[in-house]
């Protein structure tokens, strides 16, 4: 049995994070079949920042699950997410939780949450898993800008450990500088190259001495113990940095959050900040300015849509539009159809989705027009089968 894990000491808590398509799922995946052959209890929280959670579908349906949807985990649902870690443990006593993020998500909020939760509750942050898609990075460290390539970079530099996935869709010569550039980036994490995050999960799960994290010092010093110690310097040159951040213990959720830009707007930000309250975080710049232009259409089909027309639209989806997926009936097809799009790539899967799942399909991109997507899946729709 893997020897961190033992029961009645801290529960370990994982964080996946990695930018939309990158791999994540696949991870965790891979990481529950790990465990339960282990004889462990995994357990999840899932945040997915459509309505429905997709990802859940493709996940061990015995495995506890909580779901975060709608939402970015790293803002509107932090307080949240330390609520829903706590009930996690009271009602599954789960021996290992594993985090997914959005792919939108910064990761330091996330990991605050977490480490915040440990001080009132048995969890132990034992590392951040950043998943990166090899192919993706590439191409936008040619352009080097973009909000897209920022928060990518975030997402890198406060990871404990570097997936770098995807290595088919790149060459060697690609490889070597990306090898590089995240070590640029990134000089305390390890880096391993795989396709379809295939990995020694033991090592992968023991690597990654740091968790670059912005707890408080108290919360390093607990860390200490367990041969851990989270990091606080090299988040704070992006940004990552809030200061002290703790809750007090009538407050464990601290669910006191502000997340307003400094002209009290969120730009094309999809999630809902309505619950702002007051934080003495000191945010410079914005945690979250790196996400906001990330916009979300869900389509839920009204007919079933012919598989070809529908792979074609797919294969023209525009540039901007980075992630899209979705469960499907075609009218052509007897099964359903799990579909993923990511980084100009496009998988399709049967399916037999668990409980009543409706034809639906999520894209999520950058200032892209909805209105475009929506008239395409009607025009689509509207099509006579015979
Ligand atoms: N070519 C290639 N495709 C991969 C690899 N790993 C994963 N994929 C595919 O990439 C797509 C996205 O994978 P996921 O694991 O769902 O990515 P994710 O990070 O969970 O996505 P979000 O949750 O939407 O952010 C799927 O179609 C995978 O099959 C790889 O190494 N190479």
């Amino acid at each position: 049995m893997n020897e961190t894990i033992v029961k009645n000491h801290s529960i370990p808590v994982y964080i996946l994070s990695g930018f939309l398509g990158s791999g994540k799922t696949t991870l965790l995946v891979q990481l529950i079949e790990h465990w339960k052959q282990q004889g462990l209890r995994p357990a999840v929280v899932m945040n997915e920042l459509g309505e429905v959670n997709l990802d859940g579908q493709v996940v061990d349906s015995s495995v506890p699950m909580t779901e975060m949807l709608g939402g970015c985990i790293c803002c509107t649902v932090r307080g949240d997410l330390g609520l829903q870690l706590a009930e996690l443990v009271q009602t599954e006593s789960p021996d290992v939780i594993i985090i997914e993020a959005t792919g939108a998500a910064n990761p330091m909020e996330i990991l605050d949450a977490v480490t915040e939760t440990s001080l009132y509750m048995r969890i132990e942050l034992k590392s951040l898993i950043t998943v990166v898609d090899a192919a993706h990075l590439s191409g936008l460290y040619l352009e080097q800008k973009g909000q897209t390539y920022k928060l990518m970079q975030e997402q890198i530099r406060c990871a404990s450990v570097l997936l770098l996935n995807k290595i088919d869709r790149v060459n060697e010569q690609e490889l070597d500088s990306l090898k590089q550039l995240l070590a640029k980036w990134n000089a305390f994490a390890p880096v391993i190259p795989t396709v379809k995050c295939e990995v020694d999960l033991d090592m992968l799960l023991q690597s990654g001495a740091a968790v670059h994290g912005s707890a408080s010092r108290s919360e390093s010093e607990h860390h200490h113990s367990e041969g851990q110690h989270v990091h606080t310097e090299a988040c704070a040159t992006h940004g990552c940095t809030h200061g002290q951040h703790k809750s007090p213990p009538d407050n464990p959720v601290g669910h006191d959050h502000s997340h307003e830009d400094s002209d009290g707007s969120h730009g094309d930000h999809p999630h809902d900040h309505n619950d702002e309250h007051k934080h003495g975080i000191n945010h410079q710049p914005h945690p979250h300015a790196s996400h906001e232009h990330v916009m979300v259409y869900t389509h839920y089909f009204s007919a079933p849509v012919n598989s070809e027309a529908f792979e074609s639209f797919v294969s023209q989806l525009p540039r901007d539009v980075y992630r899209a997926k979705g469960i499907l009936t075609f009218s052509d097809t007897a099964s359903r159809f799990w579909f993923q799009y990511a980084y100009r790539e496009s998988d399709y899967m049967k399916i037999t989705p668990q409980g009543d799942v409706p034809n639906v399909a999520v894209f999520i991109g950058e200032h892209f027009d909805q209105t475009i997507i929506r008239n395409q899946l009607l025009a689509l729709e509207a099509v006579k089968t015979v």
